[in-house]
């Protein structure tokens, strides 16, 4: 994690970054190096403000102290963001295909270029969608939703994505197999992961650093370093 030890470019810097809401003293003092093609689980209980450090990152809120810094900087960085899984609405039109497609940016015209097009298949193959390619949304699985969230989020190659707790609520098997495309695109594309999960397994099994925010502070390493009392501690 540290700059020492990683000899990949970093992508992204967060410095002494603190958080207060109004009725909440959140974090502080969070420090930490994401480097390209690291994948890091963000780990740490209810409440703790993993959330709230992804919407800092999406520029959704602004932190009370610190920095983020990208590199080269923050326009060149292509983030891919998978949400937490929600039921949609069963009678949702579109097909998984132009799902993927609603994250390309068209303009507004109202087709799609031979290139884009191809990205789109490209991506569909690589995320296992072929089969409900043509199926609407509305009437895919829960593990299949997911993974056309993931083709969404991939289909401008992102540097970065994060998948915040994308996981949950999907059976083992759908959640291995979602994470298996992750990482295939991660190590393909020297991709940089951010991993929000309470899923101790699956950060053993994925990542290669973890970030586990306490009450108060935090712990970031190597996952063969998590030991585990700190999991059970982590593990609200
Ligand atoms: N916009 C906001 N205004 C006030 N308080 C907020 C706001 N957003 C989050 N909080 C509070 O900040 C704390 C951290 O919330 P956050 O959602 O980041 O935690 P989390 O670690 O992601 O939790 P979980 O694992 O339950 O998703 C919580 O106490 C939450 O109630």
């Amino acid at each position: 994690m540290t700059s020492m030890e990683n000899k990949a470019a970093s992508l992204l810097s967060v410095k002494d970054l603190a958080m207060t809401f109004p009725n909440k003293a959140v974090f502080k003092n969070l420090s930490f190096t994401l480097h390209q093609g690291e994948f890091l689980s963000i780990l740490g209980e209810n409440g703790v403000g993993k959330t709230t450090l992804i919407r800092i990152l999406l520029h959704q809120l602004r932190q009370t102290s610190g920095s983020v810094m990208w590199h080269p900087n923050r326009a060149n960085v292509t983030i891919g963001y998978v949400p937490q899984f929600r039921n949609i609405d069963t009678e949702y039109p579109l097909t998984v295909r132009d799902f993927v497609g609603l994250a390309l940016d068209h303009n507004w015209r109202p087709w799609w270029r031979h290139a884009e097009k191809q990205r789109i298949n490209e991506t569909i193959v690589t995320t296992d969608l072929t089969r409900i390619a043509r199926t609407p949304l509305g009437k895919v699985s829960g593990g299949e939703l997911q993974k056309a969230y993931l083709a969404q989020a991939l289909i401008r190659k992102p540097q970065l994505l994060i998948l915040d707790e994308s996981t949950a609520s999907l059976d083992n098997n759908m959640k291995y197999e979602l994470l298996n495309l992750v990482k295939r695109y991660q190590q393909e594309n020297q991709a940089a992961v951010l991993f929000v999960t309470h899923d101790i397994p699956l950060t053993k099994a994925f990542s290669s650093h973890y970030l586990l925010m306490q009450a108060g502070g935090y712990q970031l390493g190597h996952v063969a370093d998590l030991k585990e009392s700190v999991l059970e501690a982590a593990h609200a």
